[in-house]
């Protein structure tokens, strides 16, 4: 593809990404194609890059959603290669799907749906609507407790959309930012812990990461201390939820129902359960937002080195004021910075503006040079112990 030779950079993607993201890569500087090969990036939905082998041009991954549990991130890390999402920007999606599982399993709507749709026709076709929807009547939302688990992004827009419905809402997150917590509505009250969540709970919903702390967080000992007819949402991940407790707390008729986006053959054709399959993020809007954040992030950091949003790294603004950059990730240990500073200075390179953030195990350094730096400098520098990753980014015209 001639294009493709031409462009300066090349961009792998894997599931459907929205078109609206994807012109925020320009066609001059881009070659953007399914599972291209070679790629300098790689962009994608839920598409699992955990048994996949990573090409060793990859610079940089960009997840079109929330959730990176399909990417290897350590792996990611320990090869200095930042692995971008895009926060908040399906948010209101998963919110407003969250709402129709409250509603459908509040009233019943799935079975009775199915049941009005089967009804054959005939005479006495009005009398059997009426005669059939008592086994369907259901409860209303206010005044009944909204657990939610993870306060984040989509559990901060529930939390506030039920306290409007006239809900009582319980929160846990022991873990939730500041900016997270100021958005909330007073009303929300704070669990102690994630039992008592559980026990005063009419419908519980989930909204954190799959990880290895959240894996089974909730489990039969958990459900077991629920309040009677709880209502579970999720509309988080498979794994947080152990399918099989739930399937038994159902049977035991001690859990009213289990509404979730991850369908599984344990789960088709319980009466209990309804599942959508994987819908949450699946509205126009969602996708756009998804696609155009992290495409922009990711032109940012092929053409300029700078980061936002990176799971695994530190954010990294630096004005450009240099054709002559280089990006280094570096482990976050004492004299890396002064080992990269003095081999530049050796070679004859004259820092122009620097600039270094650490997140966690890992930091990540700008280098803007007054001139350009040899490949011999760069390889010197790789071979730094410590020195995880190294680009020049040469400035490309528009
Ligand atoms: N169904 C879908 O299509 C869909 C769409 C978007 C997101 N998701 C899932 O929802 C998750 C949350 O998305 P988000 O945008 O709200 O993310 P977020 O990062 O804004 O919020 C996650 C929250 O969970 C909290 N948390 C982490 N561990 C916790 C624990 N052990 N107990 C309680 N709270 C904990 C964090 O502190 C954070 O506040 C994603 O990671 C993804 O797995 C699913
Ligand atoms: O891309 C999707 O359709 C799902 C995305 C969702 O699971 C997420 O974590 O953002």
């Amino acid at each position: 593809m001639p294009e493709a030779a031409a462009a300066a950079y090349r961009v792998a993607t894997y599931n459907a990404i929205s078109a609206r993201g994807l012109e925020r890569l320009s066609a001059s500087h881009f070659a953007i194609g399914k599972a291209l090969a070679d790629p300098d990036a790689i962009l994608l939905r839920s598409h699992s890059l955990q048994l996949a082998e990573i090409p060793a041009s990859v610079k940089a991954i960009g997840r079109a959603g929330a959730g990176v549990n399909n990417i290897p991130v350590e792996e990611m890390t320990r090869r200095g290669i930042p692995v971008f999402n895009a926060p908040g920007a399906n948010a209101n999606a998963v919110k407003e799907l969250v709402l129709a599982a409250m509603l459908l399993a509040a009233r019943n709507l799935v079975p009775a749906a199915g049941f009005a749709q089967s009804l054959a026709p005939g005479d006495d076709f009005d009398k059997r609507v009426e005669d059939g929807k008592k086994q369907f009547a259901g409860f209303e939302l206010p005044g009944r407790t909204l657990g939610v688990i993870g306060l984040g992004a989509i559990g901060g827009l529930v939390a506030d959309t039920a306290i409007r419905m006239g809900m009582k809402v319980v929160g846990y997150d022991p873990e939730i930012t500041v900016d997270n917590a100021w958005r909330l509505p007073a009303s929300v009250r704070r669990a102690a812990s994630i039992e008592e969540v559980f026990k005063s709970s009419d419908f519980l919903t989930l909204h954190v990461p799959l990880n290895a702390k959240t894996r089974h967080l909730v489990d039969a000992a958990r459900l077991a201390g629920a309040r009677k007819g709880l209502v579970l949402l999720n509309f988080s991940r498979d794994a947080v939820v152990d399918e099989a407790a739930v399937l038994e707390s159902l049977a035991e008729k001690r859990m009213r129902g289990y509404v979730c986006d991850f369908p599984s053959p344990a789960l088709q054709g319980h009466p209990g359960v309804v599942t959508f399959p994987h819908l949450g993020a699946s509205t126009e809007e969602a996708e756009e937002n998804c696609a155009v954040m992290v495409a922009e992030q990711l032109r940012a950091f092929l053409e300029h080195g700078t980061i936002a949003n990176a799971v695994n790294f530190p954010a990294v603004e630096m004005a450009r004021e240099s054709p002559h950059r280089i990006a280094i990730a570096n482990a976050n240990v004492p004299n890396m910075l002064g080992q990269i500073s003095t081999t530049m200075a050796q070679a004859g390179l004259n820092i122009h503006n620097m600039v270094n953030k650490s997140k966690g195990e890992m930091a990540y350094t700008l280098v803007d040079l007054d001139s350009a730096a040899s490949a011999e400098v760069v390889q010197r520098i790789a071979r730094i112990n410590g020195v995880l990753s190294i680009r020049p980014i040469p400035l490309i015209g528009s």
